[in-house]
């Protein structure tokens, strides 16, 4: 079996890639008809975003009943055909399990709610200190994250929605159940797991209120969260060879990321992180507008690519999923460097140590949505927080302009297949407006010599010919340029030199400087070195090499003399 180090990912937010019967939303078997085209690209696994009974709140991820799809998604035979056709092609299918809360509507949280003291237990209900909430703990999205019990002076805890009510992971019956989910569709033929927001599951022993921030010190990478893990391995994936699960941490660390993806550790394959994609928010806070922050890009990615390398920690590598604004329009150009900053970013990430995951449109080059009213958003953390900006005073013009830079909706508009009226998503009125852009769609850009779906290709193609990208060393270099992120793979007596400019301005790079600073030459280097790049040649003249707007290529060296 290959690696998991050579496979990558590719997610599907399932309501906007395909609508294979006309109601406006994405299906299962709208995913079974893009499989020719994901086998394409060269993806091995197909992350979908969660396909279960839900009132759809959020997506999906508010899960009503573990054991059954939702209509609007489709069936379970339609998921039985996806998951044998994908498997035909080689290409497997995971699940997103999201375990930190169920939906209100869950049965569980009925009869918990209806005072069954079996259920009850499987939630976190506590008393209120007179008109207060047990703690004063915000939502993560926005409010107290803690919902009144009508007729009591009780409260259940919603780390999210108030629809998302927070597991009880202390109660080894509600474990159990857990376990018998992921066993059930292990059964199904799916080869692995996402499971959501799982670092927030243990919550500490006594609840308090934080005196300095939102209250999640006390439940991020919480007291018991690896002897839960390791139970949940143990008895599920753990027991199956060569199953991939990746454990989506929120506001984690890298020691905490360390022990989840160590496989001496026994707990997950690999683990998101989002500290580098905060760069752009002023003091913390996401619903503000600022430029990103470079030099702290770079500086996260290096502590995380070294910090993980160092303990043996897996990564996963990205940019985009359905919670971000589209790279392409957040740090590179949608406008007049589409291609070039599309191919630059997707260098930038994939050739780094981890597992590369590319989210349903990015190989094109989606851009953001480009919505002009609040009646266009459908998410509820951006209408939440419209309401809140608003009554915190902030003018509508300006609270639109946050959500254009911010809403997660941007990362959901419906998949741009082609330039027709309903862009081969949808012949109906989709359920979420597309992205108003023009001339971008799969089908143009694939039709185009130099499209970024081939560069995408090309980088999947060669994480599994090339080691030293899937299991090589990494070292950033030049750390001070202000443009350029640059790094160093090196297995045995190979060497990759990855460059990349963040940037419209043209600069240069010194490899003399490079060989000053990691002893290795790549002064020597020819248009026969490039691995890849996104403008084809090489402008260099002695040691210097002349960048160009978000240029970015891959120089490869093998010399016995090699430093690493
Ligand atoms: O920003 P962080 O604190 O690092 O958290 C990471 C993401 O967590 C949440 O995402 C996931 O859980 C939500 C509830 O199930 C769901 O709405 C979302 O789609 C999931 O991916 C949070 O909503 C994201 O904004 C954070 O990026």
């Amino acid at each position: 079996m290959e690696s998991l180090k050579k496979k990558v990912i590719y997610q599907i937010y399932v309501k906007s890639f395909m609508d294979s019967n006309g109601d406006g939303k994405g299906d299962i078997a709208g995913i079974t008809m893009k499989l020719d085209y994901l086998k394409r690209l060269g993806a091995d696994c197909l992350w979908l975003t969660p396909v279960f009974v839900s009132p759809m709140n959020d997506n999906g991820y508010d899960v009503a009943d573990y054991y059954r799809i939702d209509p609007s998604f489709g069936t379970m035979e339609d998921l039985e055909l996806l998951i044998a056709e994908a498997k035909m092609r080689g290409l497997g299918i995971m699940l997103d399990m999201v375990f930190n809360h169920t939906s209100t509507e869950h049965e569980w949280f009925r009869k918990a709610m209806a005072g069954d003291p079996k259920y009850k237990d499987y939630y976190i209900f506590r008393k209120g200190r007179g008109a207060l909430p047990p703690t004063n703990w915000v939502s993560k999205f926005g409010g107290s994250a803690w919902e009144p019990v009508d007729g009591s002076d009780e409260y259940y805890l919603h780390l999210f929605d108030r629809t998302q009510a927070d597991l009880n992971w202390e109660n080894k019956d509600l474990r159990k159940e857990l376990f018998d989910v992921v066993n059930f569709w292990i059964k199904k033929g799916v080869v692995g797991f996402r499971f959501d927001v799982v670092n927030l599951i243990s919550k500490p022993e006594t609840f308090e209120d934080d005196h300095l921030g939102d209250g999640r010190r006390f439940y991020t990478d919480g007291p018991r969260i690896h002897e839960y893990l390791k139970e949940l391995a143990g008895n599920t994936f753990g027991r199956h060879q060569g199953m991939i699960t990746v454990g989506e941490m929120s506001s984690t660390s890298i020691g905490s990321c360390v022990r989840y993806s160590n496989p001496l550790e026994e707990e997950l394959s690999m683990v998101f992180n989002f500290h580098h994609l905060k760069v752009d928010y002023e003091a913390g806070d996401k619903w503000t507008l600022k430029e990103f922050d470079f030099m702290e890009l770079k500086r996260i990615f290096n502590d995380w690519q070294t910090g993980m390398e160092n303990e043996d920690g897996w990564m996963a590598l990205f940019y985009n999923n359905h919670d971000q604004p589209r790279s392409v329009s957040r740090f590179g150009s949608d406008t007049r460097y589409h291609k070039e900053s599309a191919k630059m970013l997707a260098t930038s990430i994939h050739l780094m140590r981890g597992t590369p995951y590319i989210y349903q449109g990015e190989e094109f080059g989606m851009p953001n949505a480009y919505f002009e009213d609040i009646s266009e958003y459908r998410d509820v953390e951006s209408i939440n927080y419209h309401d809140i900006l608003k009554s915190n005073g902030m003018p509508e013009a300006e609270i639109l302009e946050v959500l254009r830079a911010k809403s997660r909706d941007n990362g959901r508009t419906p998949v741009l297949w082609d330039d027709s009226d309903g862009h081969g998503f949808t012949s109906e009125v989709p359920w979420l407006p597309f992205a108003k852009v023009s001339g971008i769609s799969a089908e143009s850009d694939i039709a185009s010599t130099d499209s970024i779906f081939s560069h995408y290709r090309k980088l999947i193609a060669l994480r599994k010919e090339y080691d030293v990208i899937s299991d090589g060393t990494f070292r950033m270099t030049d750390m001070e340029n202000s443009h350029l992120i640059s790094y160093i793979r090196c297995k045995g007596n190979v060497s990759l030199l990855v460059v990349n400019n963040f940037y419209e301005d043209e600069t240069a790079l010194d490899l003399s400087k490079v060989l000053d600073e990691t002893d290795l030459d790549f002064r020597k280097c020819t248009q026969e070195s490039v691995l890849i790049s996104n403008y084809g040649d090489l402008t260099k003249s002695d040691d210097m090499i002349i960048i160009r707007p978000y240029e970015s290529f891959a120089l490869y060296v093998e010399d016995k003399h090699s430093a690493c």
